[in-house]
């Protein structure tokens, strides 16, 4: 070759590097989002409260992928579930990490699913959870289930309303500590029920993940909680010890079992009722583990509780707002089930309007209504839209329940909308959504889901829901407020045995 011609080849090789590299930072422009201020950024106008139903309303002027920034922090808001199926699901090898959190990490949640960085102890709890929660094994916890809504419905009718919201706690408190732990609840003063409270009120006083000036400015957690912005560090002494017995207790009150254990390793008998621990601790049997299967156990516990009985009180309150809903359903049972039994996992299918109901519940109010926030681990470009390595991702599944692209009159309570046209609007159903996206998606989906069925037609099925009333017989109307996680007020309700 000429050197005219390696000089020309080396001046279109240039060109074209040029070419890539303007057109690479060109495109390298953030998603949109309102203006920020200097330094700071948007942290001025992060909304203290609702904040899932504030940057939907934001994303109206800026669009489906939002970029906000706190403190050189990028955050990513996607509110339609377009964007979260095309960056959480089909790039879920570089979207599937957990930024650190830091308040959840020093109250001691640690080693827990939900907040475990992408790698090898990810893998490890995640396949824990999977091989107990898979579609196929929550089929052996429905007849359980069952007994626990039965169970339910007999506290509901049998209690005052002011005992509503502990019967509601305490059917999902009860399916949980029979998976995780073997251990049926039969009284009101359980060690489990009283964990499984305190746990709530840390929650509670921890505020969302990653959303504290801990986790912004990490070195807070050395000054006095009196110390500006070190709040935190008040909340995350109080509450240490009783994390630490979240993940201690099952497996301490389990593990009186342990001799029985390795009899029944050789014997294959024992007293033992199944559950996660005791499986693993057959597949293990060494000690060493044991913080894992502690941190796998407890983050089941802590993931899976509040999630079902807050749904379930949005249930509540959709049935005492909307009766004609609740008639409709009580009816189709009704026809199909009699009323000479409650309605059982065999009759689903059977039972659409139910289902609908169900798929309502979930996106009428969203329990978790931003997720979990996933972490990108590496520069990305979506649309034109840059996506810079460290972004928390939000999928902003509040948003997605009102997107008026996809659901008509999303505020309302409308199970109708599901069913198939002409009947219904044949809107997808939320189920989709309201378990979040990806490789994080929730391990506990398929529990969840038949817990909250079986306990929404098994209501329905023996029970009115109305309003409780009050002291001089006038009607309470519960209103429909909630905090951005889960369901903030009381809710006052009357259940009554169903003569129908
Ligand atoms: C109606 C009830 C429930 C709802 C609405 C719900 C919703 C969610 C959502 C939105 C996420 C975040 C997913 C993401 O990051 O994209 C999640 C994560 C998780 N859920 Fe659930 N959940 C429920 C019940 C349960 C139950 C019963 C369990 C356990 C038995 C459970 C265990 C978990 C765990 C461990 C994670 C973290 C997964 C990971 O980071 O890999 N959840 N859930």
């Amino acid at each position: 070759m000429s050197l005219a011609l390696h000089c020309f080849v080396a001046f279109i090789g240039g060109l074209c590097f040029l070419v890539i590299l303007c057109k690479k930072q060109r495109s390298a422009i953030l998603p949109p989002g309102p203006p920020g201020d200097p330094l700071v950024g948007h942290l001025l106008r992060m909304p203290a409260t609702d904040s899932a139903l504030i940057f939907h309303e934001w994303s109206k002027t800026y669009g489906e992928v939002m970029h906000l920034e706190v403190l050189g922090r990028t955050m990513i808001i996607l509110d339609s579930y377009r964007a979260a199926v095309d960056i959480l699901d089909k790039r879920g090898s570089i979207y599937s990490d957990r930024p650190k959190f830091i308040v959840y990490e020093l109250v001691g949640w640690k080693p827990a699913l939900a907040f475990l960085q992408y790698g090898k102890q990810y893998n490890k709890h995640r396949q824990m959870h999977q091989s107990y929660l898979s579609r196929h094994k929550a089929e052996d916890f429905k007849s359980m289930q069952t007994q626990e809504a039965r169970t339910l419905v007999r506290n509901l009718i049998e209690s005052t309303p002011d005992k509503y919201e502990k019967f509601l706690s305490r059917f999902a408190t009860g399916i949980i500590t029979q998976i995780v732990a073997g251990h049926r609840i039969t009284s009101n003063d359980d060690p489990y029920l009283r964990l499984s409270d305190m746990i709530a009120q840390a929650i509670t006083e921890m505020g969302p993940p990653g959303g504290s000036p801990l986790d912004f400015f990490p070195i807070l957690q050395h000054f006095p909680p009196w110390f500006p912005g070190a709040h935190h560090v008040g909340v995350v002494r109080a509450w240490r010890s009783t994390m630490q017995e979240l993940y201690d207790y099952p497996l301490r009150a389990i593990s009186t079992l342990r001799p029985q254990l390795i009899f029944i390793l050789w014997q294959k008998v024992g007293e033992a009722l199944p559950s996660f621990i005791l499986a693993q601790l057959e597949q293990t049997a060494q000690s060493e583990d044991d913080e894992d299967l502690k941190g796998a156990a407890a983050a089941m516990f802590a993931a899976g509780e509040s999630t079902t009985w807050g749904t379930l009180a949005v249930f509540v309150l959709a049935m005492i707002l909307h009766p004609e809903c609740q008639a409709k359903a009580q009816k189709e049972i009704d026809s199909v089930v009699g009323d000479l039994r409650l309605p059982d996992f065999k009759d689903r299918g059977n039972l659409p309007f139910v289902e609908c109901i169900l798929q309502e519940t979930l996106r009428w109010n969203p329990a978790l209504p931003l997720g979990v926030p996933h972490r990108v681990m590496e520069d990305d470009v979506y649309r034109g839209m840059f996506i810079p390595k460290g972004s928390l991702v939000f999928a902003n599944i509040r948003g997605m329940s009102l997107d008026e692209a996809v659901y008509s009159d999303p505020k309302s309570f409308f199970p109708e909308r599901f069913l198939p046209k002409p009947a219904g609007k044949g809107e997808p159903h939320f189920s989709n959504v309201a378990f979040g996206f990806g490789r994080r998606i929730c391990s506990g989906q398929y529990v969840a889901d038949n817990s909250v069925w079986i306990a929404i037609s098994s209501i329905l099925a023996s029970s009115n829901i109305s309003n409780a009333l009050d002291e001089n017989g006038h009607v309470i109307v519960p209103e429909s407020k909630f905090t951005d996680g889960l369901v903030k007020q009381v809710i006052s309700i009357a259940v009554t045995p169903n003569h129908n």
